[in-house]
């Protein structure tokens, strides 16, 4: 039976400071949601997820906040199955920084698309990022775009189912190879 299937993906979530990951993460494997502000460095959670009938044992790996000029870390692109890249409503620029994380993203593993999930985050607070502009870039790169509140518990699971149908949708009932599996040029 599908269901009995237990498969390993490993997420990473990237994007600026302070934009929510953290929040998101944590409200998805806690149910919590944490009011006060603390950088991360790096968190990797674990949650078994169902999709389509078949449990994934995902690792959840929340990174430390981007700004344009950080180097992809090549953990956070090899051996990873699927990238959930978060950027605030309430922020523009941290909209921009999630194109700019996206391109490095691709650029490192050498595919045109990677499993992706845009993530609009904080949409309780006063946006400044339209639904159409965010759209209209998630479909540019064939990626899914949605809207969360972590402290409202708002669409926080589904960010998860779409970034496992993401995955799936490109590599269908594989072994669980992730898009770029360790070639390094020296
Ligand atoms: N209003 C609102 N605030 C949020 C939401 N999610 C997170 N926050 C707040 O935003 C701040 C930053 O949240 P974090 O989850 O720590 O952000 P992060 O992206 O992990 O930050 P870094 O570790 O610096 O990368 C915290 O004070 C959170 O309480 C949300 O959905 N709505």
């Amino acid at each position: 039976m599908a269901g009995d299937i237990l498969r390993k993906r490993k997420i990473a979530v990237l994007g600026s400071r302070s934009v929510g990951k953290s929040s998101l993460v944590f409200k998805f494997v806690e149910d919590h949601f944490i009011e006060s502000y603390y950088p991360t460095i790096e968190n990797t959670l674990t949650k078994t997820v169902s999709n389509n009938g078949v449990e994934y044992e995902c690792d959840i790996i929340d990174t430390a906040g981007q700004d344009e000029y950080s180097i992809l870390n090549q953990k956070h692109a090899i051996g990873i199955h699927g990238f959930v890249l978060v950027y605030s409503v309430a922020s523009h620029n941290s909209f921009e920084l999630v194109k700019i994380v996206h391109d490095k993203i691709v650029s490192f593993t050498g595919n045109e698309t990677v499993p992706c999930v845009i993530v609009g985050s904080k949409s309780d607070l006063q946006r400044v990022v339209t639904c159409e502009e965010a759209n209209e870039y998630a479909k540019s790169i064939e990626a899914s775009w949605i809207e969360t509140s972590a402290k409202s518990n708002v669409n926080v699971g589904k960010v998860f189912d779409l970034v496992l149908t993401e995955i799936e949708k490109r590599a269908p009932h594989n072994q669980g190879q992730p898009v770029a599996k360790g070639c390094l040029i020296m």
